[in-house]
């Protein structure tokens, strides 16, 4: 019998509680091995890419893991190939075998693109990392339409519009399938709020909303689950740390890269919970940046429930404190700035990179 994962373990969202979410997480793993599915992993050889294949090859709702990258994907395809779980993997490289990495795809990944160094801000790795997702989107309006798309390369809060007009240029849009990672937030103020608080951090939720850049990450605090009341110092403090989180990472790796074993576990919790909404699985949710229309702004991040066919509801941003009022009205001209920047690139003709 197939071993559960001690973060697939953790991964549910703390919704309705642990006890019947792990039930019914054990009934729906049953079915979900009649229909397990394709997941493509695009930068599969990174820093994120590495572990995350790892993690998705010890996940039961993933029978073929396709793995690419420009570079290494057919060592890194050999090495976990050897790992006994019953996940298949394969490894491509080369633009002329993206289509058959791609082919037949439920999930396609995205940690392709350059990370930061210190000093630079996500909005630095624009100028590389739009032309790289906006190539790879491309290739997937192409062979895999039908998929979700999870885009963790930064800056989300561009990348994630440039896919979206990629597809809608193809005819292909599915709002409900264009989905930016924003799980390392909720990830980092869980485990932040649970230190601060002395709280056992599996059973900890804090709802952030908007983007995934500095003050566009809006923890809502207010929200957290189970209740906790914050004094204000408190409040101003965590929200500071968790905007703040990806440089903490970026500062103390010195130059070796942004947070890779983090968000790797992150999206393979992202990743779990799509394939669990894919199976038809009831009351799945997860934080993501995707179209909405719960802000004025085209994109936002709010927590989404998913099911078949994706991000089928999105939830609206609940009470908010005038803490948290302030940060949204402050986070929206930004998040604004980086949406039309996205817009504006993919709308560009011939402005992709060589994949
Ligand atoms: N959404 C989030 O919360 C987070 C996002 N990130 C972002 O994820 C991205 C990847 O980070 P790392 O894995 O640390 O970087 P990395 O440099 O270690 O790995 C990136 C991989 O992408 C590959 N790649 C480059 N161009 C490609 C192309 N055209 N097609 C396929 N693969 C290609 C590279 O060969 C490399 O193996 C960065 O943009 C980083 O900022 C990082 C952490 C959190
Ligand atoms: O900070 C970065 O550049 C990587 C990232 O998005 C994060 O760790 O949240």
């Amino acid at each position: 019998m197939r071993r559960v994962s001690p973060s697939t373990a953790s991964s549910l969202p703390v919704i309705s509680g642990r006890h019947a979410a792990t039930s019914r997480r054990s009934a729906a793993i049953t079915e979900a091995r009649a229909g397990a599915r394709k997941v493509a992993l695009l930068g599969a050889a990174g820093g994120i890419g590495q572990p995350l294949a790892l993690l998705l090859k010890m996940q039961p709702y993933v029978a073929e893991l396709s793995l690419y990258d420009i570079a290494n994907t057919v060592g890194v395809a050999a090495d976990l190939s050897h790992c006994n779980t019953s996940v298949q993997v394969t490894g491509h490289t080369g633009e002329e075998n993206l289509a058959a990495c791609l082919e037949g795809a439920d999930l396609v990944v995205i940690p392709a693109g350059v990370p930061r160094k210190p000093g630079m801000t996500r909005d630095d790795l624009f100028n590389i990392n739009a032309g790289i997702v906006k190539k790879l989107a491309i290739k997937i309006a192409e062979h895999c339409p039908q998929a979700v798309i999870a885009i963790i390369s930064n800056p989300v809060n561009s990348t994630v519009p440039i896919t979206a007009e990629v597809m809608k240029a193809a005819g292909v849009y599915d709002k409900r399938k264009v989905l930016g990672v924003t799980t390392l937030d909720v990830v980092r103020a869980n485990t932040f709020v649970a230190e601060a608080k002395g709280l056992a951090v599996q059973d900890v939720d804090v709802p952030v909303v908007g983007g995934h850049a500095g003050v566009t990450i809006l923890p809502l605090l207010s929200q957290t689950n189970p209740t906790v009341s914050f004094t204000d110092d408190e409040m101003a403090k965590l929200t500071d740390r968790i905007q703040n989180a990806g440089t903490e990472v970026v500062e103390a790796k010195a130059g070796a890269g942004s947070a890779t074993l983090s968000m790797a576990y992150a999206a393979a919790r992202f990743s779990e919970s799509v394939l669990r909404g894919l199976e038809g699985e009831p009351d799945v949710y997860e934080a993501a940046y995707v179209e909405s229309s719960v802000t004025e702004l085209p994109y936002f991040a709010t927590k989404v429930r998913l099911g078949p066919n994706g991000a089928e509801e999105v939830l609206p941003l609940g009470k908010l404190t005038p803490f948290e009022e302030k940060g949204v009205q402050e986070l929206i001209p930004v998040l604004k700035k980086n949406i039309d920047t996205g817009v504006e690139f993919a709308q560009k003709k011939e402005a992709a990179a060589k994949v």
